[in-house]
């Protein structure tokens, strides 16, 4: 494991914000550190980070104690959390090559890293014009100046448009892919981490709810066939003769499990020829909130 963390504890004052995480993180996988706003994911980085304190626990990365061997450990990883420090008065490329001479780096590696962050065409532009996205690949190009193992990431697509989205998205995925590092990701939405991740933890209230595959969160966060019909009972006793799975039954719609766009096609071949007209039908994702629930009833 490039993480491991046994009964990681973390307390404001009174308020117990991280509750004993087991975090384990393999080696080559972007783990997608998943949960909403407050539930201690930047408590959590910031202990793994060494830049707070654990109040009970171990950390380990790279199989090595974290207190113990700070430095080795620490230079071996790269790191963004809330605002890249960037000099808004230089170009992306006089930040880099300030960053390479601070800490010895060869020059070339200025011109790898923009490439990588693909910032070439734009290198020589001041950093303080770059739009959000262009920033936080700056902030990342930085943290991989020193060619780290691992990089930790906290909501670095917070505030990003779609584009802006896909290119941090495409750039994690080359990372993991062609260059053999490690990246461990926070974020509060679940629709972008399942797009990335090859592993994800889950953690409401401090507490780690679900940590795995990716493909053993896609088997919890099933989407839904949402279905907006003028006959909600009809369709719902309909639909449970069928034996499809009826549930969120509102005033005007209901929902049954996706499986495929055919048995979606079937579903409203079915309400039509029993006379009850769909307003609409499509498929639905689960959030982050009906994917706890999930959680919480399959434990
Ligand atoms: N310096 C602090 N002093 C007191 N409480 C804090 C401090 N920093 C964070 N907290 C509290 O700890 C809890 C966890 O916060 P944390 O920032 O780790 O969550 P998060 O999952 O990263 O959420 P966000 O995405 O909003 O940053 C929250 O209830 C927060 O209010």
């Amino acid at each position: 494991m490039v993480i491991r963390t046994e009964g990681l504890s973390y307390s404001f004052g009174s308020q117990q914000v991280v509750k004993s995480l087991s975090l384990q993180v393999p080696e080559g996988s972007i783990y997608g550190f998943l949960g909403p706003n407050g539930a201690g994911k930047t408590t959590t980085i910031k202990m793994l980070l060494n830049l707070l304190k654990t109040d009970e626990g171990s950390i380990f990365v790279f199989e090595k104690e974290l207190q113990t061997n700070r430095i080795a450990i620490l230079s071996e990883i790269g790191s963004l959390i809330e605002q890249p420090a960037i000099y808004a008065h230089m170009s992306g490329r006089e930040n880099l090559l300030n960053r390479a001479m601070l800490l010895g780096v060869d020059d070339a590696r200025v011109d790898e890293m923009l490439a990588l962050v693909k910032l070439s065409n734009a290198a020589g532009k001041k950093a303080g014009q770059y739009s959000l996205g262009m920033k936080q690949r700056l902030g990342i190009a930085l943290a991989l100046l020193s060619n780290p193992k691992l990089l930790i990431l906290d909501e670095p697509t917070n505030g990003l448009d779609p584009n802006g989205i896909i290119e941090i998205r495409e750039l994690l995925v080359r990372l993991t892919r062609d260059h053999k590092k490690t990246v461990f990701i926070s974020s509060h939405l679940l629709g972008e981490i399942e797009k990335m991740a090859t592993h994800v933890g889950i953690i409401n209230n401090g507490e780690l709810l679900f940590q795995g595959d990716i493909k053993d969160l896609e088997a919890i966060s099933q989407p839904m066939i949402y279905i907006e019909t003028d006959n909600v009972v009809d369709a719902a006793n309909l639909l449970q003769r069928n034996r499809y799975e009826v549930a969120n039954v509102n005033n005007d719609s209901l929902t049954v499990p996706y499986i495929s766009k055919q048995q979606m096609g079937t579903v409203n071949g079915l309400l039509n020829q029993n006379g009850i007209t769909v307003f609409a039908i499509n498929k639905q994702h689960k959030d982050l909130e009906n994917l706890f629930l999930s959680i919480t009833k399959s434990n």
